[in-house]
C-alpha cells in the first residue's frame, strides 16, 4: 500500500512518516516545500520516497500525486500558525484554500480510490463558553483568526469532494499538537527553547511570555500520529474528528513547569508583542468520537511532553 504525506517537515509530518515505517509493507512518500528545512527528516532519507514542489503549485501537486499513486493521503501541509495569520492572512489562505483544492484536484484525477486525511484545527472553533467545554464536534465554528478560516474553508472543501464526488475524506479537528523537531513559533516550544539558551548561558535568565491565562488541549505528536492512521483506517468518510487529549491546561501552568525542570533559575516576563489580537480563553476537545472509531487513546501526558520538548532544545544547544 502506498501512502502520501504533505507537510513532511512540519510539526507532525516526520512523527507520522516514523509510526508509518513501523508498519509492513508500506511504501511511503511526502511532499516536502522545495525551501523547508529538511532538518526534520535528515533520519528518513533513504526510507521514504520525497517529491519536491509547492503546495500551492497546482502542477506540482498533480505531478506528485501521479507518479505516487498513493492509496493513502495525509494532507498536512499548512501555513499552520494562528499568530502569523493576522500579519499573512492571504498567504495563509492560499497555502491552506488553495493547496488543499490542489491536493483534493490530484486526487480526483489520479486516485479517486484513495482514502485522504484532511487536518483541520481547534481553532476553526474560536473562543467558546466555558459551559462549552469539552468542545464537540457539532459546536458551530466561529473562528477568529485568519488562520482558523482558511482551516474552515480547507475542511468544508475536503466534506464537498466528499459529497461532490464520493472521495474519502476524513477531517480531524486537531488541538495543539507538541513534541520535538518543531519550529519555535509555538507556547510550549518557545517557552523550553528560551529556558534552553538560558541554561547554555545565551539569554539573560528571563523567559518571555505572552498571554498566561489561556488552556490549551495538548498530544504529544507521537500519539497523533497513530490516531492519523487508525482514523484513516477505520474513520468513516465525510465525518469530522476532534484530535485531542480531552484534558485542557493554563498556559501559565506550562511556564511554571518549563520553570520548574530548568537546571538554573529564570524569571517570566510578559512581552506585549506575544499578545494576539484575539486568543480563544479555552480550547478543549471532547475526544470521545474518534475513539469510539478507533480505540485510541492518548499514553503521553503534558508534563513528557514539556520534558522531551525541553530536552530536544538542549540537544540543539548542545547541552
Ligand atoms: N506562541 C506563543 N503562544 C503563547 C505565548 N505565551 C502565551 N501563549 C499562548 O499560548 C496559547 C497557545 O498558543 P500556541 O502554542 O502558539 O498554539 P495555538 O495558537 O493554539 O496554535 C497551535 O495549535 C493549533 C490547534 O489549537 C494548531 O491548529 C496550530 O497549527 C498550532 O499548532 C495561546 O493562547 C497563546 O496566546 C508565547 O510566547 N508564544
Amino acid at each position: 500500500m502506498r501512502v502520501f504525506i504533505t507537510g513532511i517537515t512540519g510539526p507532525v509530518g516526520s512523527f507520522l512518516a516514523d509510526y508509518l515505517l513501523t508498519i509492513p509493507s508500506l511504501d511511503i512518500h511526502a511532499f516536502k516545500r522545495w525551501r523547508s528545512d529538511p532538518r526534520p527528516i535528515e533520519h528518513l532519507l533513504g526510507k521514504i520516497t520525497i517529491h519536491e514542489g509547492d503546495i500551492e503549485d497546482a502542477f506540482a501537486v498533480d505531478r506528485a500525486i501521479a507518479a505516487a499513486r498513493p492509496d493513502r493521503i495525509f494532507h498536512l501541509a499548512a501555513q499552520s500558525y494562528p499568530s502569523a495569520s493576522w500579519d499573512a492572512p492571504i498567504v495563509t489562505m492560499r497555502a491552506n484554500v488553495e493547496g488543499t483544492i490542489n491536493l483534493l484536484e490530484a486526487a480526483r484525477r489520479h486516485v479517486p480510490y484513495a482514502r485522504i486525511h484532511i487536518a483541520g484545527t481547534s481553532a476553526e472553533y474560536g473562543p467558546v463558553r466555558p459551559e462549552d467545554v469539552p468542545i464537540r464536534e457539532d459546536h458551530p465554528l466561529r473562528p477568529a483568526s485568519p488562520y482558523g478560516v482558511s482551516k474552515v474553508a480547507a475542511e468544508l472543501s475536503g466534506l464537498q469532494y466528499h459529497a461532490s464526488y464520493g472521495l474519502h475524506v476524513v477531517v480531524t479537528r486537531s488541538f495543539n499538537h507538541v513534541g520535538p523537531r518543531q519550529g519555535d513559533r509555538c507556547s510550549i516550544q518557545t517557552f523550553c527553547r528560551q529556558m534552553a539558551l538560558i541554561e547554555a548561558g545565551r539569554q539573560p535568565p528571563v523567559i518571555y511570555v505572552g498571554n498566561l491565562a489561556p488552556k490549551r488541549d495538548f498530544s504529544h505528536t507521537r500519539d497523533v500520529a497513530r490516531a492519523l492512521w487508525l482514523l484513516l483506517e477505520h474513520g468513516v468518510p465525510g465525518e469530522v474528528y476532534n484530535l485531542c487529549s480531552g484534558h485542557a491546561v493554563r498556559i501559565g501552568d506550562i511556564v511554571d513547569m518549563v520553570v520548574a525542570m530548568g537546571r538554573v533559575p529564570a524569571k517570566v516576563q510578559v512581552d506585549p508583542a506575544r499578545l494576539r489580537p484575539v486568543d480563544e480563553p479555552i480550547l478543549q476537545g471532547d475526544n470521545s468520537k474518534l475513539r469510539a472509531a478507533t480505540g485510541w487513546q492518548p499514553e503521553i501526558g503534558i508534563e513528557q511532553i514539556v520534558a522531551e520538548v525541553l530536552d530536544y532544545w538542549r540537544q540543539q544547544f548542545g547541552i
